[in-house]
């Protein structure tokens, strides 16, 4: 395949060719084009490829949704053009326009890069490259999946082996590190690592990872070694410039990424004062990468950044700020039908893939995770041995470095390792490498894993409620649809208490509403499912269930397609198909609307009106009353069997009208309450925890409260441990 550049390993490029070549070939780019070599030979062929690039671009706008995206490789594959040649009139096919093979990225490092499937640069890389590998300090924003990481570990790597910052490095022992990356969480800072390990190692540059939690001395072990590139988050990385550990003298880049979560999280002195720890800001280059950002991550950028930086904003004023990869689904669900709603979610949507589920408190994403077979939980408190175990396998290598080269030293540093390792010991149960490495499908996380995580194959982002602010959305949201590829995510809701609304509006998703999956049609896809294993089952058993089935036959009164449907069902699970309320997504519940004659303006009123009607004991049974955003109605679950006595009730009085709710009608949002989980503060209006499904007024203004606590999930037949018996559960 022809190549537009002919960059090599050491090849630096002729500033008035660049100039000249950037004339010709417009990149996707505003502030700054890629760099192309070429050889007069294949200058017709650029000119006419140019053309079709300019072409491409005319149908992107600057900010378009398709712009931000970045491209399934196979699917842009497809898509390449086939291009007449001039000269000899073979058939080429036209290159990606942002084929790794345009950039100055090196011989080594595209190697790297084509064996992790790579061959052409996200449009966020692709923008910000030459930028960066030019010395300019840059903001860079992009929607979550689209590659950030690698915008910026590509062209430091280059700078470092290629470009300007080389003939500054220091090499050898002990030397001082050139590039310090900050980053919110240990997992974070592990991810990163991860490819600085990669794509520097191809390149002979090594790194390490340094975060809180972890012992302080494999840390200094690997600091001392002298090392090129330091990853870690702030409070660490702090305490080892104090120490002495960490020497900025010689630093030429700094990144920040998800440097807004990094001041969420309480770390804006230990930021403001590492980056304030560099004497010569005129030697550095500062890089700030985000999804989103807010005025105060804008503020660090206008202070810490120079006059002179760039900005790549692939979001900017789109209204669309959430990843256009992913399906933004609603489901109205009380808290205490999650156990049962969520593996029906996974079973519909999670396409045999991974799924995190996102509470907003760590007891939930306990409790959640201990509810739901297969599931673990991810969050702050879980002990850092459990979440991650990658460091004390990363400081393998360089200790066989050191016994080769420091013979004198080495017994220190195998100590150092067996401590690390001591220390870190049980893998097996790490909880976030078992995600990663498919151990177990669901994970349960608070925020802690809302930002950054790359995971492969997590189809499905489930939030158990709507999460405060909109950042959290786009961020929890973003951990799917990944890399060009899809995903859906389910955002769970309280119907009157929910903030969808704001998040609609601030993320410019437009959701899609549905109700729990029903469980008629879980049970028909078990059924299909159950149909195509019965008949890959051996006639031979056929002469020794033969006689009981004929006498099935001929004494129940069925036919023979009714009892085999039995069989299927008590094949899959089910003893009886339970209905599912609307509203709040529990089993055997029904959604009713009550009306009238007039307004109701408070569900007391709407109490008040059923009290007139209906016994004492079955008012209070009643679930989830809210009112109809028409101001005209309630709606609230009853028990399935006691559907026809609030149906008769209404005999009892005039203009009062009680009906099955067959689609939800919209309902008046109210203020939240803090937190979802937990239940019955002081004010008597708690909602009740997973398991509670004995009913009452959880939802219901005025009533009495229902404390938190976990009753008996199982309390009827059929629960999900029946209906989940494949390989997810
Ligand atoms: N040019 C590329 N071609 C194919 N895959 C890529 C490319 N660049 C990055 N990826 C893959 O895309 C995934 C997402 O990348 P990354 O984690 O850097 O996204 P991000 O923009 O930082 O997301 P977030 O905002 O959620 O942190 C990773 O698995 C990464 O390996």
């Amino acid at each position: 395949m022809p190549s537009l550049s002919l960059t090599s390993n050491n090849s630096s490029v002729d500033p008035k060719k660049e100039k000249k070549m950037k004339k010709k070939i417009v990149l996707e780019t505003q502030e700054s084009d890629p760099l192309m070599v070429s050889s007069k030979k294949d200058k017709k062929k650029e000119k006419r490829k140019a053309v079709e690039f300019d072409d491409d671009d005319e149908e992107r706008s600057e900010t378009s949704s398709e712009l931000g995206e970045p491209v399934n490789l196979k699917k842009k594959s497809k898509k390449a053009k086939v291009v007449e040649g001039e000269e000899d009139g073979e058939e080429v096919k036209a290159e990606d326009p942002n084929a790794v093979t345009r950039f100055r990225i090196s011989e080594p490092l595209r190697e790297a890069l084509k064996k992790r499937g790579i061959e052409a640069l996200f449009p966020i890389q692709a923008r910000t490259f030459e930028d960066i590998l030019n010395g300019c300090d840059l903001v860079g924003r992009a929607r979550t999946g689209q590659g950030k990481t690698l915008a910026f570990v590509l062209p430091i790597l280059e700078s470092l082996v290629n470009g300007p910052a080389k003939a500054s490095r220091k090499t050898g022992y002990g030397r001082p590190p050139s590039v310090l990356v900050l980053l919110p969480t240990r997992e974070l800072a592990t991810q990163v690592f991860d490819d600085f390990k990669v794509y520097g190692g191809a390149v002979g540059l090594n790194s390490c990872c340094v975060y809180g939690g972890a012992s302080y001395q494999p840390q200094e072990l690997a600091l001392k070694r002298g090392v090129d590139i330091v990853v870690g988050t702030p409070g660490r990385i702090k305490d080892h410039i104090e120490k002495g550990n960490i020497d900025l003298s010689l630093l030429k880049f700094r990144v920040l990424d998800e440097s807004d979560e990094m001041l969420r999280m309480g770390f804006v002195e230990d930021v403001e004062l590492i980056l304030g720890k560099v004497e010569d800001v005129r030697k550095v280059q500062t890089l700030l990468f985000s999804a989103t950002l807010p005025d105060w991550v804008k503020n660090i950028s206008s202070r810490f950044l120079k006059p002179t930086k760039k900005t790549i904003d692939l979001v900017g004023n789109e209204k669309m700020k959430a990843s256009t990869n992913v399906r933004h689904i609603v489901l109205p669900c009380s808290t205490a039908a999650m156990p049962q709603v969520i593996p029906d979610v996974i079973s519909c949507y999670g396409s045999g893939g991974r799924t995190i589920i996102f509470t907003e408190k760590r007891e939930s994403a306990n409790e959640l995770a201990g509810l739901l077979p297969g599931a673990r939980a991810l969050h702050g408190e879980i002990q850092q041995s459990k979440r991650e175990v990658n460091f004390c396998i990363l400081m393998i290598p360089s200790i066989v470095l050191t016994f080769v080269y420091e013979q004198n030293v080495s017994i220190v540093f195998v100590f150092g390792f067996l401590n690390c390792f001591g220390s870190s010991l049980g893998p097996c149960f790490v909880t976030l490498s078992g995600f990663r490495s498919g151990k177990f499908l669901t994970l349960v996380a608070t925020n802690v894993a809302a930002r950054g995580l790359d995971i492969n194959d997590v189809q499905l982002i489930i939030q158990c409620e709507p999460p405060n602010d909109v950042e959290a959305y786009i961020h929890r949201s973003g951990r799917t649809g990944r890399a060009g590829n899809s995903g859906v995510a389910v955002m769970l809701y309280d119907p009157r208490r929910s903030n969808i609304s704001k998040i609609q509006r601030e993320s410019g998703v437009k959701f899609e509403h549905i109700t729990a999956p029903r469980a008629e049609d879980i049970a028909k896809a078990a059924g299909v499912g159950a149909a195509e294993t019965i008949t890959q089952v051996s006639d031979s058993v056929i002469p020794a269930f033969k006689s009981a089935a004929e006498n099935l036959l001929s004494t129940s009164g069925l036919s023979a397609v009714e009892l085999l449907a039995k069989a299927l069902a008590k094949a899959t699970g089910y003893t009886e198909i339970k209905s599912r309320s609307l509203l709040t997504s529990m089993d055997n519940h029904v959604t009713l609307l009550l009306e009238s004659g007039k307004p109701i303006y408070t569900p007391s009123f709407a109490f008040s009106v059923m009290r007139r009607i209906l016994p004492e004991d079955k008012v209070e049974s009643v679930t989830g009353m809210s009112l109809t955003a028409d101001g005209n109605g309630a709606v609230f679950d009853v028990k399935k069997e006691d559907v026809d006595t609030f149906l008769a009730a209404q005999e009892n009085a005039a203009g009062v009208n009680i009906e099955v709710v067959k689609a939800l009608p919209s309902l008046q949002e109210r203020d939240r309450p803090r937190g979802r989980f937990g239940g019955g503060g002081g004010g008597g209006r708690g909602r009740g925890g997973f398991g509670d499904r004995s009913g009452g007024n959880r939802f219901s203004g005025g009533r009495g409260g229902r404390g938190g606590g976990f009753s008996d999930r199982r309390n009827g037949s059929g629960g999900f441990k029946g209906r989940n018996n494949g390989n997810k559960w």
